[in-house]
């Protein structure tokens, strides 16, 4: 970690942002990001709004660290991405699709409040039928269902082929009980640990309990590449490496992540497709997917843009004071 950047040093850098999503995801459709330009390259600080200083703190750390700290050595130039598909109507799963060309996989997000497993059944076959049989689809329920609840969902879905169920249920507990159930009544779906990993007290603890089968891991909430790659080291889970629906900025953060990390612990496409899903960008060349791929670069801001998406004077100061009661958590040394 750097030593010697004070508070002040990094709010003059700061720009806040909000960009319109194009589709509602995760209930958001206005998505809030301070930019930060480090002698490194740009890079995002963007917890969701309603995460305390804590859980935030860390995203804060994990900003600092890749504006200011050189990433490690990346094995590749190129990381393969999935497209993301929020939980919309069936209809309206091609036009999403289409936002990411040449994505082979998607997915799919499932037990959306509001919704029945009748609109996740209709809104997966879509996917299917769109991707073709050799198309790759995995689902991401953010931990909405009960284990009886998941058992039946993933019975349910399985024959249109899954790669992996993400965060089925919430618990380590219950996600162990499910991959035991789903072992024993023959249903070969994986399942993949998300916020178990994200926003536990111990990321560690869904790989010990042997309750996930790879595990999906996200740079800015554990609190950079660096801290990201022990966990994974520790881990010995083969990852996917994920964003939070960040703008480019934070998406090359975790490209840099998944080059990072050697072929055999890649289990398949990142989760970095998601600049599609936002309706603006703050750089030059947004990393919206070609040929299923995006580029591990450190992406241009465009002074246009921030200007264009820059927040309202309330939401500036709220992110600024947002800013200084985490970094005033992340003890700095020196
Ligand atoms: O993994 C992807 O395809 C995109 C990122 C993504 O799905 C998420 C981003 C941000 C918040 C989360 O609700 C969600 C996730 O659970 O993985
Ligand atoms: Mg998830």
């Amino acid at each position: 970690m750097v030593t010697d950047l004070t508070l002040s040093a990094l709010l003059d850098t700061a720009r806040v942002v909000s960009i319109p999503t194009r589709t509602r995801f995760r209930g958001i459709s206005e998505r809030e990001a301070v930019i930060f330009d480090g002698p490194q390259g740009a890079t995002e600080f963007s917890p969701f709004l309603e995460y305390d200083d804590a859980e935030s703190a860390r995203w804060l750390a994990a900003a600092i660290e890749f504006g200011w700290v050189r990433p490690p050595m990346a094995h590749r130039k190129t990381v393969a991405v999935n497209a993301t598909v929020p939980a919309v109507a069936a209809e309206a799963v091609p036009e999403i699709l289409a936002r990411f060309p040449g994505c082979r996989t998607a997915k799919v997000k499932v037990a959306e409040r509001g919704q029945t497993l009748a609109d996740d059944v209709a809104r997966v076959q879509a996917v299917r039928e769109a991707l073709g049989a050799d198309g790759a689809v995995r689902i991401d329920a953010n931990g909405g269902w009960g284990v009886a609840e998941a058992f039946a969902a993933i019975a349910r879905l399985a024959p249109f082929g899954l790669e992996y169920a993400e965060q089925p249920c919430a618990s380590v507990a219950e996600l162990a009980e499910l991959r035991a159930l789903l072992a024993s009544a023959g249903i070969a779906v994986r399942i993949a640990a998300d916020e178990s990993v994200r926003k536990a007290e111990d990321p560690l603890a869904v790989a010990r309990a042997g309750a996930a089968d790879l595990i999906v891991v996200k740079a800015q909430p554990l609190g950079g590449i660096a801290p990201a790659l022990r966990i994974i080291k520790d881990a010995r889970l083969p990852v996917i490496v994920s964003s939070a629906l960040d703008t480019s900025v934070g998406i090359s953060m975790g490209l840099h992540l998944a080059a990072a990390l050697p072929n055999h612990l890649l289990a398949g496409a990142c989760g970095l497709g998601t600049v599609a899903l936002l309706d603006g960008d703050v750089v030059t060349q947004p990393l919206i997917p070609a040929g299923g791929e995006l580029p591990v670069a450190r992406p241009t801001l465009d002074g246009a843009a921030l200007d264009r998406f820059q927040a309202s004077p309330e939401r500036t100061r709220w992110w600024r004071e947002r800013i200084e009661r985490c970094y005033a958590l992340i003890n700095l040394p020196g």
